[in-house]
């Protein structure tokens, strides 16, 4: 398994419909069966929805407020008591009498309003199924071995030959792995993988960052020193090899370890062995070491600041992983992911991405990788109050990575260029991007810009702009 989802079809149990009224129940019904191959049970008053949540094991659970009763309010109460894994849904009528307050308070899981569309309900209905999955209590069965790749999310073809290589190296828990990648890429995720599917993987796995530790603690941190080694160590003390004996070695950061403390590291590799700090007696040990670096370590061979013996014996089995913008393909999925891990921590609704925001975060270039997507997603979760992630919840680096670099690439290539065209040109991408964020709302694009909304609807008739934007939006498949 590559990632954490799960199809939904295996958790959905029952679901129940609430509502006093005959033909909305029928027509919800209708509704629900054609998507979702469930039992559904009905209920028209509140002591009946209950018996069938008491008799039946229910997932979801919809209810339908009345205009003038608040009887759901009171059974979403009630669920959320009795079984706090069932999912609600409030559907609330457009002539209810019943204050936003109240409703708001209901403890109901969504919302939604009615009169609504078929589309609507089922979209919410895969949207609740998602909600229950991360609801769910855990299943008691045989506590299944952690392999590490649980944690690593990604689906994209270069993902996919990661796991591959981390699944061959299974067996082998002897060789030395140097894992490179940029900085926020999973290195640390794809050590633990690699220890927790090799022989060793019921010792310890010890990571040590040498860039974080100051070069003259690195040496006691790593190797551990004996009493009276320096001022201060009033006592022996074990280094970071020695906690992983038997297991795993992680020295992130190799590129930063200073000339004197490669040589000790070679000699660990090849004789497996080491003296401590202060100590002349020399201790055996049993380490598989790997290593990361976001530098270029054949470069910093070239310059002389890294040793070449140590590097080809770190590099026998070298493991690469792709940067963020190089595996768009992940994007949707990481966000997914984050998404779900952060609201279910904050206890608050899950929301989703537009298409708009899923579009210009597939554009940004993700200097800092996955740590930056997951930073963002913290963010938003904290932030964002809607139920949908529009481009203009996004911070605006997000956003302008289109415009800048295309124009000043073509003023280069072309040498000389025409001002007014320029700026005109220039004009016409401010106004579609306005347009793609607000999905093609003026009003608001106007806001965006701050314009008159008549000034930016003469602009767009003039330019022709509708046709560009009917154009591009066909290109995004939006
Ligand atoms: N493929 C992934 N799936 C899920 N989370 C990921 C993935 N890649 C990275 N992360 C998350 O991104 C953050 C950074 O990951 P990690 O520390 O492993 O990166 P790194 O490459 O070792 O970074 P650095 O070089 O800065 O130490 C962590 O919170 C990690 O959980």
């Amino acid at each position: 398994m590559l990632t954490r989802f799960t199809s939904l079809e295996t958790i959905v149990s029952h679901i129940l419909l609430f509502d006093s009224d005959n033909n909305t129940r029928t027509a919800l019904n209708e509704v629900i069966r054609g998507e979702i191959p469930a039992p559904v049970l009905t209920a028209d008053t509140c002591p009946h929805a209950l018996e069938q949540i008491r008799n039946h094991s229910v997932t979801l659970a919809f209810c339908q407020l009345g205009d003038q009763n608040d009887d759901a309010l009171e059974l979403i109460q009630q669920i959320n008591t009795l079984n706090p894994h069932i999912v609600t849904i409030l559907l609330v009528p457009e002539e209810t009498t019943i204050g936003t307050k109240r409703i708001l308070q209901s403890g109901a899981h969504f919302f939604l309003h009615a009169p609504t569309t078929p589309q609507e309900i089922i979209q919410l209905t895969h949207r609740a199924l998602q909600h229950a999955l991360l609801l769910q209590p855990a299943v008691e069965s045989e506590p299944k071995q952690d392999d590490g790749f649980s944690d690593i999310i990604g689906q994209s073809s270069s993902m996919q030959h990661l796991f591959t290589m981390i699944t061959r190296l299974a067996d082998d828990g002897e060789s030395t792995i140097l894992i490179q990648g940029e900085s926020g890429t999973g290195k640390e995720l794809v050590a633990k993988a690699v220890h927790l599917n090799s022989p060793r993987r019921n010792a310890n796995f010890v990571p040590l960052n040498c860039a974080a530790i100051p070069d003259e603690l690195l040496e006691s941190e790593l190797f551990g020193y004996e009493k009276g080694a320096f001022t201060g160590a009033i006592n022996n003390k074990k280094g970071r090899l020695q906690h992983a004996e038997g297991g795993t070695l992680f020295l992130d950061e190799i590129g930063d370890m200073k000339p004197s403390l490669q040589a000790k590291l070679l000699r660990v590799i090849q004789e497996k062995e080491f003296e401590p700090v202060g100590s002349v007696k020399s201790i055996k040990v049993n380490v598989r070491i790997v290593a990361a670096t976001h530098r270029n370590l054949e470069e910093a061979v070239a310059k002389g600041s890294f040793r070449e013996d140590l590097y080809y014996r770190l590099n026998v089995i070298p493991l690469q992983i792709p940067p963020l913008r190089d595996r768009k393909d992940d994007i949707a999925l990481l966000l997914e992911h984050f998404t779900q891990k952060f609201c279910t921590s904050k206890k608050r609704h899950i929301f989703t991405y537009s298409d708009q925001a899923l579009n210009c975060l597939k554009r940004y270039p993700w200097p800092g990788n996955v740590r930056e997507l997951e930073n963002l997603v913290q963010r938003l979760s904290i932030l964002h109050m809607g139920e949908t992630v529009a481009p203009k919840d996004l911070p605006e680096k997000y956003l302008h990575e289109e415009v800048a670099p295309s124009l000043l690439t073509r003023f280069n290539e072309q040498g000389t260029t025409d001002f007014n065209s320029r700026v005109s040109e220039f004009e016409d991408r401010l106004i579609l991007q306005a347009l793609m964020q607000t999905g093609g709302n003026k009003k608001e694009a106007a806001e965006l810009l701050n314009l008159k909304r008549t000034t930016l609807l003469e602009k767009i008739k003039k330019k022709q702009l509708d046709k560009a934007l009917n154009k591009l939006e066909n290109q995004s498949g939006l």
